[in-house]
């Protein structure tokens, strides 16, 4: 069972004099979705850089990560299983929305005929059937955003942490992408950690808030 735990987390950015996060703990359940919320500059996309393995330079932290009881607090970004999805997530220009989510495909898909398989399956359940050969350019926002889950997805994360994702997003097509992402965060079973400044976004995700 994938639970992502956070034990006693204390974070401090470069030359400031005190933590910007002090002894946080916290576990976030397969399927479940906790809300990060607080003010600008409080700290809610450092935390979510230290669990992703991408804290900024100068910062300094101590504590423990774990996913599905795995220390994972000095593995490396790349092997840590987890898929972190931005506001303004982007797709790489150079490639087709096919090439895009192949990228983001688990090394463990072997051959090309399956991995072909596993991006077209993938475009299918993002509503985007024969998309592969399209230029990421020609995307609305919303095609882009299912694009951008589907990639992080596809590298079989055991966690999702969403930094503000829907934020860029008009309301209509807000509430379609959000509900488009937490249903394959529960479908997989994934804990997922999602700082918002929205009281919708809060909302619809229905779980646990942590206010910092
Ligand atoms: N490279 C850096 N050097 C020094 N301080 C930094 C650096 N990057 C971020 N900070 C500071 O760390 C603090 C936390 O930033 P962070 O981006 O985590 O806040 P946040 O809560 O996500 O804010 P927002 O809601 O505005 O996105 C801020 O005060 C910011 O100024």
């Amino acid at each position: 069972m994938n639970q992502l735990v956070l034990e006693e987390i204390s974070i401090a950015a470069p030359d400031a004099p005190s933590s910007l996060i002090s002894d946080l703990s916290l576990t976030v359940a397969p399927g479940e979705i906790v809300t990060i919320m607080g003010r600008s500059g409080i700290g809610k996309s450092t935390l979510l850089s230290f669990i992703g393995g991408h804290l900024g330079r100068g910062f300094s932290a101590s504590g423990t990560v774990r996913i599905g009881g795995r220390d994972i607090t000095d593995t490396p970004a790349e092997k840590r299983k987890i898929g972190i999805l931005f506001q303004d997530d982007l797709l790489f220009p150079h490639l087709s929305v096919g090439d895009n989510l192949a990228f983001g495909l688990s090394a463990n898909v072997k051959g090309r005929k399956e991995r072909r398989r596993c991006v077209e399956q993938a475009l299918k359940s993002a509503g985007l059937d024969g998309f592969a050969d399209r230029d990421p350019a020609t995307l609305s926002g919303g095609q882009r955003a299912r694009v951008a889950l589907m990639r992080t997805l596809l590298a079989r994360p055991d966690a999702l942490l969403l930094d503000e994702p829907f934020s860029t997003l008009d309301n209509g097509l807000r509430e379609d992408i959000r509900q488009f992402v937490f249903a394959h965060g529960k479908d997989q079973r994934l804990p997922v950690l999602m700082v918002t400044h929205d009281e919708a976004d809060a909302a619809a995700a229905g779980g646990r808030r942590l206010l910092l």
